[in-house]
């Protein structure tokens, strides 16, 4: 149990999805299949909050969505017209039932349910004040320190206190809070972490992606705009605004490899936003080459784009297990390296004697590129040339993607040719940071207000970050002092 600096923890860690419905019969079931179509983004444990009108009832647990809400006793035990439910990939707090969302609370307003994706940057320092205030914590969590906000706010009303405590912190959210008052959805005024709207009947939905409504049928109203909350109560849904407005900053990752590619994120398909880039990559970095084979999965769609663009045909060379999850969110290098064996295996019969480009999303560690490329030699390639959908990863993220230690960043650690003899490529080449945006739909990345936070590539943070500033932590801040429009 860590009872020093619950928030120093060095592993690498990944993503979190929400989900919350407001009148439907089966609540706690919808939002289980809700929660199976985020599996990708969080595989550590699950949880589900329901209100029956008069009581609140959760379950959560360690591992994933099926297995853990896949029978009926479990459903059955999670009555009401309304629940919300989370998949975590942990940023801040041990993986342990204790930080297992929704987070819950008897507050003097009634039962406070949480669901969070996105990471708070100053958790620490606001905790720290709580607890010299006398919150009594109960996770390690930075997701609590929302509920202690909320707890001891003066303001009246429910809505007041949530406010108030919002405008205390910083960094990423996407929540979903369960109350008696009704369900309310709300993003960071950046908009950092995706958050979207949708209908079922007469029952109202969120999400972080746009799949966990399709799994339920539920028809897509909209994104949730940066620094909206909307609130859901018997017969009404209000939207309010109560943030100084800023340019949004949505998480240009979550384009690149976080969200399903059959989801719209603000609009966009990630599946034809890969491809674009794929496209980009292709014609700024081209190479004379037989076959493109993607590094399957998230490599995928940016493969086709490449082949479309080059004229080269696409094969998939790499064959992937389906009973393996993802690799960059499998905490500590020696399970990392047995999941890439386990998860990919050449396509031999196609690959011997061609020049092949390989097409992967991106390289955090180089494990996979490392061992794909060996993979593509043995398998008789006569040259293996990789190419990559986004720039090089060369800072850690702070918003809910938790890379804590540069060092384990391989261009953090190298250059573009030094990264090429590590991964013993014949060639390495990534696709700019202004190509990226074009994939996107913008000119260029905008130097003085970037339309997407970007950090990884560039250092670029677009909020402050007290927690890593106390550390004394250095980081580049370029763009702050232009964030504001008003
Ligand atoms: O450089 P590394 O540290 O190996 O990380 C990068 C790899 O991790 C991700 O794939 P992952 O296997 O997590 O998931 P996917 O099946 O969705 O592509 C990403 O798509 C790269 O392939
Ligand atoms: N990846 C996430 O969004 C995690 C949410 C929250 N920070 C936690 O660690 O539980
Ligand atoms: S630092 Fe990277 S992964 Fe993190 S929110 Fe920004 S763009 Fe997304
Ligand atoms: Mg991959």
């Amino acid at each position: 149990m860590l009872t020093t600096n619950p928030f120093d923890d060095d592993k690498l860690h990944e993503e979190c999805g929400i989900f919350g419905i407001w009148n439907a019969e089966t609540a706690s079931a919808m939002t289980a299949l809700g929660l199976h179509a985020l599996q990708h983004r969080g595989q550590e444990a699950a949880g589900i909050t329901s209100w029956d009108g008069e009581h609140f009832h959760t379950h959560r647990a360690m591992g994933h969505v099926a297995g853990n809400f896949d029978r009926d006793e479990v459903i059955r035990g999670l009555p009401g017209r309304v629940a919300c439910g989370h998949v975590r990939y942990s940023t801040t707090g041990e993986t342990a039932l204790r930080n297992v969302q929704p987070l819950y609370a008897d507050l003097a307003s009634g039962g406070f349910a949480v669901a969070h994706n996105g990471n708070i940057s100053n958790a620490l320092k606001l905790r720290r004040e709580l607890v010299r205030r006398g919150s009594i914590f109960q996770s390690t969590s930075d997701t609590e320190t929302i509920i202690h906000l909320v707890a001891t706010s003066a303001y009246r009303t429910l809505l007041d206190k949530f406010i108030d405590a919002l405008r205390q912190v910083e960094g990423a959210y996407s929540l979903i809070c369960l109350t008696p008052e009704g369900l309310i959805a709300c993003r960071d005024p950046l908009g950092i972490r995706p958050l979207v709207m949708g209908k079922l009947g007469d029952a109202i939905i969120f999400a972080s992606e746009t799949v966990a409504l399709d799994v339920v049928g539920a028809e897509y109203v909209r994104a949730i705009d940066p620094g909206e909350i909307v609130i859901v109560t018997e017969g009404d849904i209000r939207s309010i605004r109560p943030f100084a407005p800023m340019n949004p900053r949505p998480c240009i990752f979550e384009h690149v490899y976080f969200s399903r590619p059959d989801s719209i994120v603000d609009g966009a398909s990630v599946y034809t936003v890969r491809k674009a880039i794929g496209a980009q990559l292709a014609t700024e970095a081209p190479v004379d080459a037989d076959l493109v084979i993607p590094v399957p999965d998230s490599g995928v769609p940016a493969a086709i784009g490449y082949a479309q663009q080059s004229g080269i045909p696409f094969e998939l060379g790499i064959i992937r297990s389906h009973y393996v999850g993802r690799t960059f969110i499998q905490p500590g290098d020696k399970v990392r390296h047995l999941g890439v064996k386990l998860k990919h295996n050449a396509n031999r019969a196609l690959i011997a004697g061609q020049r092949i480009v390989l097409i992967d999303d991106s390289i955090v560690r180089g494990t996979t590129s490392l061992k794909i490329v060996q993979m593509m030699r043995d398998a008789g390639a006569k040259e293996v040339h990789m190419r990559i959908a986004s720039p090089p990863t060369r800072h850690s993220c702070f918003y809910g993607v938790d890379t804590p230690e540069r060092a384990k960043l391989l261009a953090a650690k190298l250059d573009v040719p030094g990264m090429n003899d590590y991964i013993h490529a014949d060639s390495l080449a990534f696709v700019s940071i202004d190509g990226l945006y074009k994939a996107l739909g913008q000119e260029r990345r905008a130097a003085v207000r970037p339309q997407f936070c970007d950090a990884c590539f560039t250092g670029d943070y677009p909020t402050t970050l007290t927690d890593q500033d106390d550390l004394g932590a250095s980081t580049d801040q370029l763009s702050l002092l232009a964030e504001r429009v008003i």
